[in-house]
């Protein structure tokens, strides 16, 4: 049986609750992921697709419900303890990928490992160059990450998001300001690292051609999961 990365149960946010402006978001959402699985997260806008990323990113805590991580139960986690999980076992995409412009391209790749650790090893500088070379920058590692196209500043935040071989990678609308050739590019990249790893990928994407390409879809439509195709 495949090795389950992430598991939710029953899982509940409300923002600004016991005020007048409460809202449930999401209203007990179950699913997992095993290694390996290229997941696609759809829905329409505002029905809390990023909201159940930063959950399953533990950057934001549910109301209600669980979350395994690795098997592991997150809700009553210290922040430092939940720090810590997340850098093991995460990597992270964003659509405005939040590189450090002034650093360069290397350094930005290894930012997750110095967060870590504090200096890189040998070994971890040659991972993140290799990483680099797989993405198509191999030249770049020296380059400011400011002077780099979009695409290319996309295809850092992936080897960024590798580098510490995370179990399990999130992306939140990855492609959304990229031309439809770069997204094709960066969305083949996250099919062969999802390969090649064997890491849990799970994309938010409101494209349908790259969700299509996925090998499961998830939708949530209103805080709930409507379609759980296997
Ligand atoms: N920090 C917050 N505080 C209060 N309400 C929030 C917060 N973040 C999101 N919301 C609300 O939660 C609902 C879901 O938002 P969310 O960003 O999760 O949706 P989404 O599906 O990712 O939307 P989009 O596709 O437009 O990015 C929205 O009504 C939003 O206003």
């Amino acid at each position: 049986m495949s090795e389950e990365v992430l598991r939710l149960e029953a899982l509940r946010k409300v923002y600004k609750p016991g005020t007048p402006l409460e809202q449930e978001v999401l209203h007990g959402i179950d699913m997992h992921l095993c290694r390996g699985e290229l997941c696609a997260l759809v829905g329409p806008s505002g029905s809390g697709k990023s909201t159940l990323l930063n959950l399953i990113g533990l950057l934001d805590a549910p109301t209600a419900g669980e979350l395994y991580l690795l098997g592991r139960p997150t809700r009553g986690l210290q922040d430092a303890a939940r720090t810590r999980l997340r850098n093991e076992a995460i990597g992270f995409v964003f659509q405005f990928h939040h590189l450090i412009p002034a650093f360069s391209v290397l350094d930005n790749v290894l930012m997750p490992l110095m967060i870590r650790q504090g200096r890189p090893a040998a070994e971890h500088v040659e991972r993140a160059r290799g990483l680099l070379a797989e993405v198509g920058l191999e030249g770049f590692a020296a380059r400011k990450a400011s002077e780099l196209s979009g695409g290319q500043q996309q295809r850092v935040a992936i080897a960024r998001a590798l580098v510490t071989h995370p179990a399990l990678l999130l992306a939140d609308e990855p492609t959304g300001n990229l031309d439809s050739r770069t997204a094709d590019a960066v969305f083949e990249l996250f099919r062969r690292f999802n390969a090649r790893f064997g890491c849990a990928v799970l994309v938010v994407t409101h494209d349908p051609r790259l969700a299509a390409g996925c090998q499961r879809q998830i939708e949530l439509v209103d805080g709930r999961l409507i379609t759980y195709k296997a």
